[in-house]
């Protein structure tokens, strides 16, 4: 089932890294945080007509950004410089009780949304890819409440993407519309939560969640790890659990 396709806890057997110092993601304790009154307000500059494609990448799918110019940007924040919208997707569970990555006083949500950026100090997303300070991803928490219709462009696509490989068009996008009304945010150093788990990542986690309906997330669960003509394996619980802290200080941009 869908256990054989998303292993976390063999990724050790290939990627050593996967115990290292700054791996994610973390459970976020609010009393155990920090408040920065030196963090900034993050501004987040996106352009909807660089949104190129859908794909299902056969452990999410996730929404292609053009990231050859600066015109879909993260500046502000934990981060100096400027970083670039590179993609955007999820990780969901099979059912409510769980689907996210990062959890908040050990409470699991249905869904998280990740926005991947990298820093232009580097020439490209390649480059940047395994240096400390290299990618930022903006993380939003989903909570099963009323249907969330920000998300259902994207909910829509899915049905031609069933099967890993596959991709669709998507284009005209800003993925400024589907985050919370307040950007406060806790931050801490960390990594890719999927292999090649590269210790990389400043880790943006945004207080506020949205919502998403039941039926919405059985839209996401519609989705297959397999190929077409595979038998079929429901693409469900693609999640890391949480990993060990390790000393890190974990910052709120809030009070
Ligand atoms: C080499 C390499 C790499 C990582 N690519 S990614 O940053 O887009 C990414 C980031 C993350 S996450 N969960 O760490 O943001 C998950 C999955 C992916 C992915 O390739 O599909
Ligand atoms: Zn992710």
């Amino acid at each position: 089932s869908h256990r054989w396709f998303f292993r976390p806890d063999k990724w050790i057997e290939s990627y050593p890294v996967a115990d290292g110092p700054r791996q994610s993601p973390i459970n976020i304790v609010p009393k155990e945080t920090q408040y920065d009154s030196s963090l900034k307000a993050l501004k987040l500059r996106y352009n909807p007509s660089d949104a190129n494609g859908l794909l299902n990448n056969g452990h999410s799918f996730q929404v292609d950004f053009v990231d050859d110019t600066d015109s879909s940007t993260l500046t502000g924040g934990p981060i100096t410089g400027t970083y670039r919208l590179r993609q955007f997707h999820f990780h969901w569970g099979a059912s409510d009780d769980r689907g996210s990555e990062h959890t908040v006083n050990g409470i699991n949500f249905p869904c998280e949304l990740h926005l991947v950026h990298w820093n232009t100090k580097y020439p490209s997303f390649g480059e940047a890819v395994d240096k400390p300070d290299g990618l930022a991803v903006v993380g939003v928490f989903l909570k099963i409440g009323a249907a969330n219709p920000r998300l259902q462009k994207v909910l829509d696509a899915l049905d031609v993407v069933t099967t890993k490989g596959k991709q669709t068009s998507f284009s005209n996008f800003d993925p400024k519309t589907i985050l919370p009304g307040s950007l406060d945010y806790w931050t801490y150093e960390g990594s890719l939560t999927t292999p090649p788990l590269l210790e990389s990542v400043t880790w943006i986690v945004l207080k506020e969640p949205i919502s998403v309906s039941p039926a919405q997330m059985a839209l996401f669960r519609k989705l297959l790890f397999t190929k077409e003509g595979e038998a079929e394996c429901c693409m469900v619980n693609n999640y890391r659990p949480p990993q060990p802290i390790k000393g890190r200080q974990v910052r709120a941009s809030f009070k």
